[in-house]
């Protein structure tokens, strides 16, 4: 069992810097942000375009290293981890879910949860894959192929295969990118209810809609945390976005 206790935050982001450098020259993507991520907790993560966002993300889940600061997940520095054992924890602490939902056509919905087990080696235990099904509200679709559900469907089997190993945190971008407005608040309901039940989310996207779900909005410009909001109506998030982006 990964998944953090109470007390300790699923996520920690100390000081961390990124800069990207190209025969174009160099980009402080990031400029040293500082984040507590507490367990069990939704945060959406917003900002304009080039603020940041998926650099943040990338390093939190990580993707990339920082070249300043550091990142605690459940816990355990990332910094000291040589590639093999990120990789292990990545696959045991988190849990990923994209716009496009990256699912096999050929394999049924629960062959598609266990696959990344699978694919690392890892006993798969049935129950425990029709257990993440349930969770998403999928447990009878389990022999269905992606090609024969919905979208809303196909996302949810993706949050699934993400929630199959009780990771501690779940990183989200995007995720109703691809979907209908109503589709899409089914899966954001999805995932506020995740995160009452104690899994930890961590979410970027354009939408105040979709981030009027989180208990907290992260707001990023120009490589900094320039803000956050605590229970904010889409209206009130909006209306920042739109100041961060004047
Ligand atoms: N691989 C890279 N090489 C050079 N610069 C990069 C690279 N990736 C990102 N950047 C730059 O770093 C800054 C932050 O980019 P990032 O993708 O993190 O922003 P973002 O907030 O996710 O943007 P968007 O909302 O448009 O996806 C931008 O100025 C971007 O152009």
């Amino acid at each position: 069992m990964t998944t953090s206790t109470a007390t300790e935050p699923a996520v920690v982001l100390d000081g961390i810097t990124r800069t990207y450098r190209s025969r174009s020259g160099t980009v402080d993507a990031l400029r040293g942000v500082t984040h507590v991520f507490p367990a069990g907790t939704f945060t959406a993560v917003m900002g304009p375009s080039g603020s940041g966002k998926s650099t943040l993300m990338q390093i939190a889940a990580g993707l990339d290293r920082p070249d300043g600061g550091g990142v605690t997940i459940a816990g355990t520095p990332l910094g000291r981890l040589d590639r093999t054992r990120l990789t292990k924890l990545r696959r045991t602490t988190m849990g990923f879910v994209f716009q496009q939902y990256n699912l096999l056509d050929a394999l049924t919905a629960f062959d598609n949860v266990a696959l990344p087990a699978r694919l690392a080696g890892q006993r798969v235990h049935r129950a425990a894959v029709h257990d993440a099904l349930d969770r998403v509200g999928l447990r009878d679709l389990a022999r269905r192929r992606p090609p024969e559900m919905s979208g809303g469907q196909q996302q949810r089997v993706a949050i699934a295969r993400a929630l199959h190993t009780r990771p501690a945190v779940l990183f989200a971008d995007e995720p109703t990118g691809a979907l209908d407005r109503s589709t899409g608040r089914d899966v954001l309901a999805l995932l506020r209810n995740l995160a009452d039940g104690g899994q930890t989310v961590v979410m970027v996207t354009h939408d105040p809609l979709a981030a009027s779900y989180a208990d907290a909005v992260l707001f990023l410009a120009d490589g900094l945390v320039v803000g956050q909001m605590r229970h904010g109506d889409a209206t009130q998030i909006a209306a920042r976005m739109t100041e961060l982006e004047r």
